[in-house]
């Protein structure tokens, strides 16, 4: 009875949101699910939602910081980022680069993420190079997660580091940023960057905890293509169960939380959370 009212209030108030799960906590953070019909018009929505986050933060704050995500997904996003349209709508020197994660290769490697960063966005707009903070994979992975905390820390003078944006994707496995099942990150409640070895990929990575992460004004969760149907459906209206499905670790303390998916990710989505099909 309780959840259905409240997804009709939800839906009412005009947030198409869903209660992920009847918790107090997640009630607070204001959710908000959206559904593109093409890939095209996620990557417009989502450069114009972050366009609207980094303008926000700029006037409030004098400065926009925001944490990257890697993989395959945001790389249109990123390109078109770069791009005329958007890149003028920046202001990139009081913009401040991170990243969620980071595969413990070298920073020229592909499958380093800030090199796909670098290569699909930083390296064609002007943004200041002491303004983009990769993950110092040049050491050993746990040194190098020290000393990221310590730069994150250092960066946000000693408050609390809350990002203005945090992007996000998900895998099929129900991972995000480098929050894999089974690896010691993902009820961290002390650190907030903690390195792990990722079995099934055998690789160390480098990962932002969902204990940094929920510190976050806004998340914004970035999914395509069919094969992350079913694992978005598990996520979003499964049961509770994060260390199997790590994703669901991300409830934002205070912040709002973005899903923008395109049809292909939300096609397993009850029409009810999603609005439309
Ligand atoms: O380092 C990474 O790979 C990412 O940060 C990772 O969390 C990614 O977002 C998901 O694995 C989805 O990856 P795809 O976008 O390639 O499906």
């Amino acid at each position: 009875m309780a959840r259905k009212m409240l997804r009709r209030l939800l839906q009412k108030t005009g947030t198409i949101g869903w209660s992920y799960r009847l918790k107090p906590k997640t009630m607070d953070a204001k959710n908000e699910i959206k559904v593109f019909p093409t890939l095209d018009a996620l990557d417009e929505a989502t450069a114009a939602l972050i366009i609207t986050i980094a303008k926000s933060a700029v006037a409030d704050k004098g400065r926009f910081t925001i944490s990257l995500s890697g993989g395959q997904t945001p790389q249109r996003l990123y390109k078109l980022l770069a791009g005329p349209e958007y890149s003028m709508q920046m202001v990139w020197d009081k913009t401040f680069v991170f990243w969620g994660d980071e595969r413990c290769v070298p920073p020229d490697d592909e499958q380093n993420n800030a090199h796909m960063a670098r290569t699909a966005l930083l390296d064609h707009i002007t943004i200041p190079a002491a303004n983009i903070y990769p993950v110092p994979v040049e050491l050993s992975p746990e040194p190098a997660a020290h000393k990221y905390e310590r730069q994150i820390k250092d960066f946000f003078l000693g408050q609390p580091p809350a990002f203005d944006l945090i992007l996000l994707g998900l895998g099929e496995n129900g991972h995000t940023a480098s929050l894999f099942p089974g690896t010691d990150a993902l009820g961290e409640s002390d650190r907030l960057i903690k390195d792990v070895y990722v079995t099934e990929q055998k690789m160390y990575r480098i990962t932002m905890t969902a204990k940094l992460i929920n510190e976050a004004d806004n998340i914004i969760f970035l999914a395509a293509g069919s094969n992350k149907a079913a694992i978005l459906s598990k996520v979003i209206v499964g049961p509770y169960q994060p260390d199997t499905y790590p994703a669901q670790y991300i409830q934002p303390k205070h912040g709002m939380l973005y899903w923008y998916l395109d049809k292909q990710a939300a096609a397993l989505l009850p029409q009810d959370i999603t609005g439309h099909h």
